[in-house]
This record gives C-alpha cells, sequence and structure tokens, in this order.
C-alpha cells in the first residue's frame, strides 16, 4: 500500500523549487536549491490533510478559486499556542504548488485523495447539525456559516442544519427522526445544547438496543455516531475540556480529523434515571451558585460570577450521607498530578479493558461492551457530616474560569470519575480552595478536602434530617418575606404593585438575595439541603445514585494535545509521531 502511493517530484512553490515525496503517512516537501545543511523539510501526516483542491484556491475568510491547470492547493492542520488556554489553537494551513504539466498535476491531486481515503476511513461524510441560535452571545448561526461550513465543504462532508426554535427540540429529534446516513451529530450552542445532543443520543441507542435506561445496573450500549461541538455557548466547559481551546475553527477541523471517547455519568433518584451528565454533578456551592444565577439570566455569562460571590458570602454547609465506590488504585489516582493529553495511556489501557477484543480504532464500532470487573476494586465506603460541596465529575471540567478544571488529573475515558468532598471549614478557608482553582496550586492539598476516584456514588440525607429541612426552608423564606414586606411597603404602599411590576419584580429578587445573604451572615438560617447541578441543569432530587459508564459516548476531538511535546517533535516524523508536525 504504501510503495503504491508513494509519489516524487520536483513542484514550486512561487517561484522556489522543492523536492516533495509523498509516502503512505507523510506529505513532505524540502528546498531543492539549498545546500544539505540550510534545507527545511516540512512534514505534513496524509491523516492531517483537510483537503486537496484543483488550482490555487482559497477558503478562508472567503472562498476564491484560481482555476489554474498545473496548480493544487494542500489544505492541511496548523498549530500555534493559545495566549489564554493550555490548549494548541488549530487553524487551516494552506500550500499552493505548482507542477511542470497538468498529467503530473493530476496525479498529485490523485494520489493525495486516495492517500486520504485509505489512512482517513473513518472520517465524517454526512454531519446533522444542530444551532441553538440564543447561546451565549447568540452567534451561533454567524459562526456555523461563516467559519465552520466551509471547512466541512472542503472536506467533503455534507451537513444536514437545523437551527432550533426551542429547548429540548435537537433531544427529540434524536429520540424520534430517521438518522440513517449520519455519521455523527454537531451542536452549535454551550453545554446545554451539548447535554440535549448526549441525551438524544444515548437515549436513542438504548431504545433501538432494547435497554432499559432507568436501570443503574444495566450495562448501557455505546452510541454510534459521534458528537462534535462547536463552540457558542456562556461556559463550553465540554468543549474546553476536550479540545483545550474554545475556537469553533479548532473544533470543525477536530470534526473533520478525530475521535474521542468520553466517560458518562447517570444519576438516578429512586427507580428513575434522572439525567446523564460528563462534567459536573455537585452539591452545596456549585447546586447554591447554579440555582442562585437562574435568577439572573439576563446577566448573561455574568451571573454565575455574581451568584458565585452571592453563594459564598451566605456561608453554607450541608449535612449529607456520601457512600462511594473506589475505581482501581492501581490504575491511576486523582492525585497523581499527571494530566489526560490526547494518546493517554490511562484511557487507552481503559478501552483495552472495556473492549478487549479490539486493540485499535475499529474498536469504534464494536458491539462488546462487556462491563469489567476488577478484583482491586474496593468495597462502598461511607462518609458522613456537613458539607460545603459534594462534586462528582467524569473529566477535568476545566474551563475559562478554571484552566485545569475542578479535577486537574482526572481522565476523559477511563471508565471513572472523581468525587470531591469539600467539608464545612472556615469560610476563607473555602475561599482558599476556590480561588485555588484559577491558578496552578493544588485545590486538594486542602485538610478539609478530599478527593477518590470512583465508579459510583450514592447521596443520602440524615435520617430524621426532613424536619430540620422544612424548618430551615420555612425561617428562610420567612425572614426573607419579612425583609421583602419591610422593603415593599414602605417603598410603595403595596404588595399588590410589586408583584404587577416587571422591573419591580427584579427588585425583588435583589432584596432576596440581600436578605438571604445577611441570612447566611447574622442568623445563620440557612436550608438544610442544596439542590444538585448536573451540567448547569437543576436536579429535582436530594437523594441520588450515580454510576459512570466507561466512552458510552465518542466525540470529534483528540483531548489536550501537550503544547511542549509538539514542539519537541523531530522533522522527520515516524509513524509514531505522525501526529507531530513542524512548519517554517
Ligand atoms: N431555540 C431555542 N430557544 C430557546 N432555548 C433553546 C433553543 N435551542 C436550545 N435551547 C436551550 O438553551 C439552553 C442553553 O443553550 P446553550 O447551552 O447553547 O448556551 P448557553 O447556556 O449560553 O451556554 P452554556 O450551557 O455553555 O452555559 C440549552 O439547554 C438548550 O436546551
Ligand atoms: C475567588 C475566586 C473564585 C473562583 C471560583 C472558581 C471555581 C470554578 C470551578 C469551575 C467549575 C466548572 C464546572 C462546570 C460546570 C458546567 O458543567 C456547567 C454547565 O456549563 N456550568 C455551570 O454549572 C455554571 C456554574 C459554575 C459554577 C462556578
Ligand atoms: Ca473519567
Amino acid at each position: 500500500m504504501e510503495t503504491d502511493l508513494r509519489l516524487e517530484s520536483s513542484l514550486w512553490i512561487g517561484n522556489k523549487r522543492y523536492r516533495a515525496v509523498l509516502t503512505g503517512w507523510h506529505l513532505k516537501w524540502t528546498e531543492a536549491d539549498k545546500k544539505n545543511g540550510d534545507k527545511k523539510t516540512v512534514s505534513v501526516p496524509v491523516a492531517e490533510v483537510v483537503g486537496v483542491e484543483n488550482g490555487r484556491v482559497e477558503i478562508l475568510p472567503q472562498k476564491s478559486v484560481e482555476d489554474t491547470d498545473k496548480d493544487f492547493t494542500v489544505f492541511y492542520i496548523k498549530r500555534s499556542r493559545s495566549r489564554s488556554t493550555y490548549g494548541l489553537l488549530w487553524s487551516l494551513g494552506r500550500t499552493q504548488f505548482s507542477c511542470p504539466s497538468r498529467v503530473l498535476r493530476d496525479q498529485w491531486t490523485n494520489h493525495l485523495r486516495t492517500a486520504l481515503k485509505t489512512h482517513s476511513p473513518l472520517r465524517p461524510h454526512r454531519l446533522l447539525v444542530f444551532i441553538n441560535p440564543f447561546g451565549g452571545k447568540k452567534k451561533g448561526r454567524e459562526i456555523y456559516h461563516s467559519l465552520v461550513a466551509p471547512l466541512f465543504e472542503l472536506a467533503g462532508i455534507s451537513s444536514h442544519v437545523i437551527v432550533t426554535e426551542r429547548a429540548n427540540q435537537a433531544r427529540d429529534h434524536l429520540l424520534k427522526k430517521d438518522l440513517t446516513g449520519f455519521d455523527g451529530v454537531v451542536c452549535v450552542g454551550g453545554d446545554g445544547m451539548f447535554s440535549e445532543v448526549l441525551h438524544g443520543l444515548i437515549g436513542r441507542t438504548q431504545q433501538e438496543a432494547g435497554l432499559c435506561e432507568t436501570d443503574p445496573a444495566v450495562t448501557l450500549q455505546p452510541c454510534p455516531l459521534h458528537i462534535g461541538i462547536i463552540p457558542a455557548g456562556s461556559t463550553d466547559c465540554v468543549c474546553y475540556a476536550t479540545v483545550g481551546v474554545i475556537d469553533p475553527v479548532s473544533s470543525a477541523l477536530h470534526i473533520i480529523i478525530d475521535s474521542q471517547p468520553l466517560d458518562v455519568c447517570s444519576v438516578h433518584h429512586a427507580s428513575t434515571l434522572v439525567r446523564y451528565s460528563v462534567s459536573l454533578v455537585g452539591y452545596g456551592f456549585y447546586g447554591d451558585v447554579l440555582a442562585e444565577s437562574e435568577k439572573h439570566r439576563w446577566m448573561g455569562p455574568l451571573r454565575y460570577d455574581y451568584s458565585g460571590t452571592v453563594v459564598y458570602l451566605s456561608n453554607r454547609s450541608y449535612a449529607g450521607i456520601v457512600q462511594y465506590l473506589p475505581a482501581d488504585p492501581l490504575l491511576s489516582s486523582p492525585k497523581d498530578k499527571t494530566r489526560c493529553l490526547s494518546g493517554c495511556n490511562v484511557c487507552s489501557r481503559s478501552t483495552e479493558r472495556l473492549f478487549p477484543h479490539t486493540s485499535d480504532s475499529g474498536s469504534l464500532y464494536s458491539s462488546h461492551f462487556s462491563q469489567y470487573s476488577n478484583d482491586s476494586e474496593g468495597e462502598w465506603v461511607s462518609v458522613e457530616g456537613r458539607f460545603r460541596c459534594v462534586s462528582i465529575t467524569c473529566m477535568s471540567s476545566s474551563c475559562a474560569r478554571s484552566p485545569l478544571g475542578l479535577s486537574p488529573s482526572a481522565h476523559l475515558a477511563d471508565g471513572t470519575g472523581d468525587l470531591i468532598l469539600v467539608w464545612d471549614t472556615h469560610p476563607l478557608s473555602f475561599l482558599k480552595f476556590l480561588y485555588r482553582h484559577t491558578s496552578t496550586q493544588d485545590q486538594f492539598d486542602l485538610p478539609f478536602v478530599e478527593v477518590h476516584r470512583v465508579k459510583a456514588v450514592r447521596f443520602s440525607l440524615p435520617d430524621g434530617r426532613e424536619e430540620e429541612v422544612h424548618e430551615g426552608i420555612g425561617e428562610l423564606n420567612r425572614a426573607i418575606e419579612e425583609r421583602e414586606y419591610v422593603d415593599t411597603v414602605s417603598r410603595n404602599g403595596s404588595q399588590q404593585q410589586l408583584a404587577q411590576s416587571v422591573v419591580e419584580r427584579e427588585t425583588m429578587n435583589e432584596h432576596k438575595t440581600v436578605a438571604s445573604i445577611l441570612c447566611g451572615l447574622c442568623c445563620k438560617k440557612t436550608p438544610a439541603v442544596s439542590v444538585w447541578n448536573c451540567d448547569g441543569e437543576i436536579l429535582p432530587f436530594t437523594e441520588i445514585f450515580c454510576r459512570i459508564h466507561g466512552q458510552l459516548v465518542r466525540l470529534y476531538a483528540r483531548g489536550i494535545e501537550d503544547g511542549a511535546a509538539m514542539q519537541n517533535c523531530s522533522q522527520e516524523s515516524d509513524k509514531n509521531k505522525s501526529r507531530c508536525i513542524t512548519y517554517k
């Protein structure tokens, strides 16, 4: 195969002559008229060629084609460091080659296209795209049509685009409509849109397999369709943690060439499935922040900072019983200071265990999904007390607010989640814990913080707390109502007037906030229960059971690339370094 695809000739880039070689794995070109020591070789892995066009062609920012006889243009992945994140930005590299004859030009383009088909057989051909026109800064449509669609066209991908008109339209479509012919689903939006697609695809796959999603003991069927994310939301945590940057062009290029399995946590209450999560299932602080932020949606992404401050000042902790099933400690630890990077060994070993009969990317479509049991997995552990927060995350959950994330050493696809227990502590100590999320300081190196790598978690309320719960809520509401009454009556004279005015309703919310802050600071009359934040949605239950399902879905991504390692790659990349690429 390698021999058949090999092609070597002189080619021109501008007025310089190059010796160009196409082997099975790489396209390389070296300046021909230089002394040996000065010769630089550019090497592009075939796996990173996005498209090949006849003539002199430009795609972004605008398409332009000069249809000449002896020229061809190669488009490929180009990397640069991101100033604000740890990941690498991808852009579309482009080189226009000129040949001495049209025959040679056709030979080059045919060989390159054949090499692409041979070495990248799993690239998508047809995608279903959902655009949320209201996500984040409401730029989803514009982002897709100007930056993403031209790249898909270049890569020969056809797409069926649906601009959503209501929440849950994407989920319902995926649950009910014909999906024949699609290789994957792309969501243009934020974590909420991703969650819709996740629920739609997991639900559809289980329906078709005749499996019962509600039973936490059932081994779920992995989804055959991939999920791609074009970030256009407020947090874009799933994109950040799986690609390393929030950049629509980088994400579009990942959709064209990549595949990355991802663990999913199913959340159950009694005998119902409540939701799926990939990022955060959080009780206490994160639940309260989300609940508070819902009152201030008009603030946009800033609502989380505002609500974070309000909730922090209200100084709450909650009683609970947490039971967890530890994962095999011999495989990895959330405190081992490693990071899950693209090509991660811990995740690869997990793939081997989850899909024992396939070792390569063929496992993508494998129907083998046997729940492994491992002798080194421990017994259930139970802890009880007061917590500032209880969080479970299947991945690092890094985002712009926290570039290393909730659990910096968590793995995307190892079949485990990290359980973070933050015991009740002094407000300043808790602030230290929160603050460490924004830097490289270790947030787990604090005496009131525990982190465990787990397969499953159960959360329940201590016995007899129900009364306290109601009492707590009742007292808080009475305190809020009292303050509201005093405030409104002194300003307006009548509560009815207040209820009729939208502006004043907003003021009422502010008063509620102030009341709850005062409650937290002075009276300590806080509710005895918090709410669960599940990837940005509030759960309607307090007592839950969570189970991690290893590699239940596949994303069009590759995990975070190690910027330093990429720069150290030699120019003469071999097969093992096929992801290395150097540019002048
Ligand atoms: N056409 C629509 N109208 C109203 N809501 C929609 C529509 N399409 C999708 N949604 C819902 O909007 C919610 C938020 O969308 P999305 O996640 O795209 O943006 P975001 O909230 O700004 O970002 P993030 O979730 O990253 O914070 C989603 O939960 C989704 O269900
Ligand atoms: C003094 C400085 C304090 C700084 C504190 C920073 C702590 C940041 C930790 C980062 C946590 C990200 C967790 C990800 C959650 C997402 O799945 C979810 C959906 O988008 N977002 C929220 O729930 C939105 C709510 C996020 C709560 C912060
Ligand atoms: Ca994991």
